[in-house]
C-alpha cells in the first residue's frame, strides 16, 4: 500500500535567545508578504525600522520562557509529534516549522527522499489566517515545485469548527475551570483589520459592522479570521454552558502602529479589573502549543498588567500541548484532510 506521511507544521522560534539568532528569524518572518503585506520596499524598510530595537526586546522576553531543551514552542510540537506517532499508521509523522528549522523545504526533502509520495500536511492553526495557513501551504507548494518534488498534498483545513478541536480544548481546560474564577478571556492572536479586509471575498463584508463577524457565513467565514474565532469562542462556551457574562474574547500581540482586530486583549485585562473582576482564567485557542505569545505575553506581562490594574489573580490556561485528546482528535482531522494538490 502507497504510504501516506504526516507533516506536522507550525510556526517556528528563533534558533536561540542570541540577539542574532532572533533578528535573523524576525527578519524571515516579518519579511513574509504574508505577514507584512505591504510592497517589498515598503516592507523591507519597514522590518529594518523594526529590526533596530525589537530582536533585542524579544530575545529578552524569549530567554525569560526559554527551557533548557529549547523554544517551548518547538519543544512542545516535537512532542506533540511524537505522540501522534504510533496513532498514524500510514506512514512516517514529521514536524516541520515555517520559519527556522527544521524548515518545511528540509523536511518535504526528507520524506521524497524515503520515497514517499503522498504527504497529509497540517498547518496546526484552528482559524484561517494567510499569515499562518496560506504562507505554510504555499511554502510546501513552492518547495514542491522548485525541488521537482513527485508529492502529493493532502492539506488539513482550519479546524475552528470542528467538534474534535472544541472537544480536545475543553477536556484540556476542565481542570482549570472545576476552579472558583470570575471571568474566563479567551485572548486569539490579532491581526491588522487591513489583513481581514484583503481576504473578504466580497470586498463589503468584513468590519462594517459592529456585529459583521458574528453573521459571517459561508465564504465570507472561510476566509475571515476573526468570524472564525469569535465562533470558536461561541462554541466552546457552549460546550461548557457558561453565561454570556462569564465569558469574552480579544485579540492579543499587536505589533506597530496600524489597527489591529478589536477588542485588544490589553484593554480587556484593565477593563475586567475596572469591572471588579478578581480571578481571570486566560485561555489561548488560537494556539495549539504554548509559545512566547502565551507564556510571557499573557502568563508574565498580562499577569502584571492585571494586578497592577486591580485584580488579585490571572491563571492561564496551557494550549492543548500534548494532551490525550488533542492528539487523538488531530490524527481525527488529519485522516480526513482532503487530496489538494
Ligand atoms: C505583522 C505581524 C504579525 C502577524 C500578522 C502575526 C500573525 C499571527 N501569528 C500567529 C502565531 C504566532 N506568532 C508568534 C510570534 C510572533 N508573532 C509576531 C508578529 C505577527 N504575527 C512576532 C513579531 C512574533 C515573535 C515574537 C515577538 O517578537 O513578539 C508565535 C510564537 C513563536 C514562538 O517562538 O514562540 C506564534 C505561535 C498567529 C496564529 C497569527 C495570525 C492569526
Ligand atoms: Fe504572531
Ligand atoms: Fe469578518
Amino acid at each position: 500500500m502507497t504510504e501516506q506521511a504526516l507533516l506536522l507544521v507550525n510556526l517556528g522560534s528563533p534558533a536561540s535567545t542570541k540577539v542574532a539568532d532572533v533578528r535573523s528569524y524576525l527578519n524571515q518572518f516579518l519579511m513574509d508578504p504574508y505577514v507584512i503585506d505591504l510592497p517589498w520596499p515598503i516592507r523591507r524598510l519597514l522590518v529594518s525600522l523594526i529590526l533596530i530595537k525589537r530582536p533585542e526586546q524579544s530575545a529578552h522576553a524569549y530567554a525569560s520562557i526559554w527551557w533548557p531543551e529549547g523554544s517551548p514552542l518547538t519543544v512542545l510540537s516535537q512532542r506533540l509529534t511524537d505522540a501522534v506517532r504510533p496513532h498514524w499508521n500510514e506512514g512516517p509523522v514529521e514536524l516541520a516549522m515555517r520559519y527556522g528549522e527544521p524548515s518545511i523545504e528540509r523536511s518535504l526533502l526528507k520524506l521524497a527522499g524515503q520515497g514517499i509520495r503522498q504527504v497529509t500536511f497540517a498547518p496546526l492553526y484552528p482559524q484561517f489566517a494567510d499569515s499562518t495557513t496560506t504562507t505554510a501551504v504555499e511554502e510546501a507548494r513552492r518547495v514542491i515545485r522548485e525541488k521537482g518534488l513527485d508529492l502529493k498534498l493532502s492539506v488539513l483545513q482550519p479546524f475552528y469548527d470542528q467538534p474534535e478541536y472544541l472537544d480536545a480544548l475543553v477536556a484540556s481546560a476542565k481542570p482549570y475551570l472545576a476552579q472558583d474564577f470570575d471571568h474566563l478571556l479567551l485572548s486569539f492572536h490579532g491581526l491588522p483589520e487591513r489583513h481581514l479586509h484583503k481576504t473578504d471575498p466580497t470586498g463589503s463584508h468584513c468590519l462594517k459592522t459592529q456585529d459583521c463577524c458574528q453573521r459571517a457565513e459561508g465564504a465570507v467565514l472561510a476566509n475571515c479570521y476573526r468570524a472564525q474565532c469569535l465562533q470558536s469562542g461561541a462554541a466552546f462556551a457552549e460546550r461548557l454552558g457558561l453565561r454570556p457574562e462569564q465569558w469574552s474574547v480579544s485579540f492579543q500581540s499587536r505589533l506597530g502602529r496600524a489597527k489591529w482586530i478589536e477588542p485588544y486583549t490589553e484593554a480587556r485585562l484593565d477593563e475586567l479589573a475596572a469591572q471588579g473582576v478578581k480571578k481571570l482564567l486566560v485561555m489561548c485557542p488560537a494556539f495549539v502549543a504554548d509559545c512566547i505569545e502565551t507564556l510571557e505575553e499573557i502568563g508574565d506581562r498580562g499577569r502584571e498588567q492585571f494586578l497592577a490594574a486591580g485584580g488579585e489573580e490571572l491563571q492561564l490556561v496551557p494550549c492543548l500541548n500534548t494532551h490525550e485528546a488533542w492528539v487523538q482528535a488531530l490524527v481525527t482531522l488529519c485522516r480526513r484532510a482532503p487530496q489538494a494538490l
